[in-house]
């Protein structure tokens, strides 16, 4: 099902029956993907005194209450009102869904005691190139980044000059495979939240940061339509599926 984008005074080329899931899917477990301290996300049934929500214990029905936060327990999108006073929703503000994006591939660099991605690293993977999203994945990359727990392991993040260097290119989307682009434990400086969002200027409504995707090593580095979809929260943040498609020709 190949289709042809005009996309500015290009003509590109996907095949829509070869979508890539770069979600992490959202599981009722202490293996599921956390960060940030919570416990694990809970997908339980709904109980009325001796009655329970599940077709295996009699029910007609299976009817799951869910308790999961989405910045900790899986692939998330937010927006500026993650740092902001002011209450900005992911879903009033990101209203196109469909993004030209360069899939990078970065090592981290040691930095004391943390490991993070340069200015430099970014501007050698994308170069000239153009594009409305980035996606980045970090090396090493197993599966094991489908339950990592985060907590208290000061994971890899994003330099401050990386983030801003992203949003003078004009990248509108910057999805990685992290469960933030600041340092965990900062006392909540957010250099590069605030970089990318531009929050001592006009702030950059448009624009989302997704964090905790999957890139799997099938997918080549390279030239992707990716399609950002999320749940539809009004929250500053909401669980999202990235699906990107190849750019073939
Ligand atoms: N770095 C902050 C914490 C932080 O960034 C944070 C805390 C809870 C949930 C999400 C967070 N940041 C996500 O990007 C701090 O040091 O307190």
């Amino acid at each position: 099902m190949i289709t042809t984008i005009q996309y500015n005074s290009r003509k590109l080329q996907i095949d829509l029956l070869k979508p890539l899931d770069i979600s992490i899917p959202m599981r009722a477990s202490t293996s599921n993907v956390n960060a940030w301290y919570l416990d694990a996300p809970k997908i339980e049934p709904v109980k009325n005194g001796d009655w329970i929500a599940t077709v295996k214990d009699g029910a007609c029905i299976n009817f799951n209450t869910i308790e999961f936060n989405p910045h900790a327990h899986g692939t998330h999108t937010e927006c500026v009102g993650h740092i902001t006073e002011n209450v900005y929703s992911i879903n009033q503000n990101l209203k196109q869904f469909f993004f030209l994006a360069e899939v990078i591939t970065v090592a981290p660099e040691k930095l004391g005691e943390d490991f993070v991605i340069s200015k430099k690293q970014l501007q050698f993977a994308l170069g000239n190139k153009k594009r409305d999203a980035v996606v980045i994945r970090t090396m090493p990359n197993t599966t094991e980044k489908l339950s990592r727990q985060y907590s208290h392991t000061n994971p890899t993040y994003l330099l401050e000059a990386a983030a801003l260097y992203l949003k003078q290119k004009d990248i509108k989307h910057l999805l990685i495979d992290l469960p933030s682009v600041d340092k965990e434990k900062d006392e909540c400086r957010l250099l590069s939240h605030n970089a990318f969002w531009n929050t001592k200027g006009k702030l950059r409504l448009d624009a989302t940061i997704t964090e905790l995707i999957y890139v799997p090593n099938h997918v080549e580095d390279g030239e992707y339509f990716l399609n950002l979809q999320i749940a539809p929260f009004e929250n500053d943040a909401s669980p999202s599926k990235p699906i990107l498609y190849k750019v073939i020709n």
